[in-house]
């Protein structure tokens, strides 16, 4: 995690950003010996920027972050972190080294205090630094303090939303892959999320959301890319993702002009 205070800041080169965040090139990537599901696909995510991936149903974009944190593996292509190839890693070694995952779903434990999940998440540290990774997450999401004592199962969605961000922020990632984090949620919990998202993004995080709620998610992001059928067909700044034609037409759903 790069946003305890005092620490050194992403330097605003674009460049120099994407060296110290996530760089993915040319990935292929399939279920078992099934067909390609992605294509040549490649994006980058800078230290401190927020890059959404957005699409239809069955466009890739859950079989894009299970590749990235080593669930599957890439056929072609390379994954680099900081510039560090982990191409073929193992999810755990994937996890050890930068790249936290949170599955859709939230999957907190829901029998557990809130801060025992927390706790789980920094299960690889010593005593003393899950002590400093906890005062960390809880000075960058208050309100997971307020409930600590509280079992998850009893939290609103949008709490154990935050929960789950909170754990996997406990093993100080480089980068955060989030996966449909604002589904389920009411408007004043996406919201929140969105916002504590670009708090943690601030502190130098690489986010990369994955989002079928194409216009919230860009308006929160930096960049973004439109997935379909695996491949990347639209890249660029999220404004001008937003104001294409193309998105507009294709890939706005319902729900998305509801809040429009
Ligand atoms: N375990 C699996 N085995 C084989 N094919 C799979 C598996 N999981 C997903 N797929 C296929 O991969 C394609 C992409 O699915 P994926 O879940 O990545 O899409 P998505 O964009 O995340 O969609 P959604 O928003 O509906 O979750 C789909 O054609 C899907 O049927």
């Amino acid at each position: 995690m790069l946003w305890k205070a005092g620490k050194e800041r992403p330097k605003e080169d674009p460049a120099v950003r994407a060296e110290q965040g996530l760089v993915v090139s040319g990935i292929e990537v399939g279920y078992h010996r099934g067909p390609a599901i992605l294509r040549d696909l490649s994006l980058t995510v800078g230290a401190g920027e927020i890059f959404a991936v957005v699409g239809r149903n069955g466009a890739g974009k859950t079989t894009l972050l299970r590749a990235l944190s080593g669930l599957l593996p890439c056929r072609r292509g390379s994954v680099r972190l900081q510039g560090r190839d982990f191409t073929g890693l193992s999810a755990e070694r994937v996890a050890r080294s930068g790249i936290a995952h949170v599955p859709a779903g939230r999957r907190v434990i829901p029998g557990m205090t809130a801060l025992d999940n927390l706790k789980l998440g920094g299960y690889q540290h010593s005593r003393t630094a899950l002590a400093s990774a906890l005062d960390d997450v809880l000075a960058m999401l208050p309100a997971l303090a307020t409930w600590g004592a509280r079992r998850a199962g009893t939290l609103s969605g949008g709490e154990q939303q935050l929960l789950a961000i909170g754990r996997a922020l406990m093993s100080r990632p480089v980068a955060l892959l989030l996966d449909e984090p604002l589904t389920g949620l009411s408007p004043a919990y996406q919201q929140d999320v969105l916002e504590e998202m670009s708090k943690i993004a601030k502190g130098g995080t690489a986010i990369l959301l994955v989002e079928q709620n194409v216009r919230k998610s860009l308006r929160t992001a930096d960049r973004g890319m439109v997935l379909d059928e695996g491949r990347g067909v639209l890249t660029g700044a999220a404004a001008e993702l937003l104001a294409a034609d193309r998105l507009r037409d294709g890939y706005l759903g319902v729900g998305d002009a509801r809040q429009a």
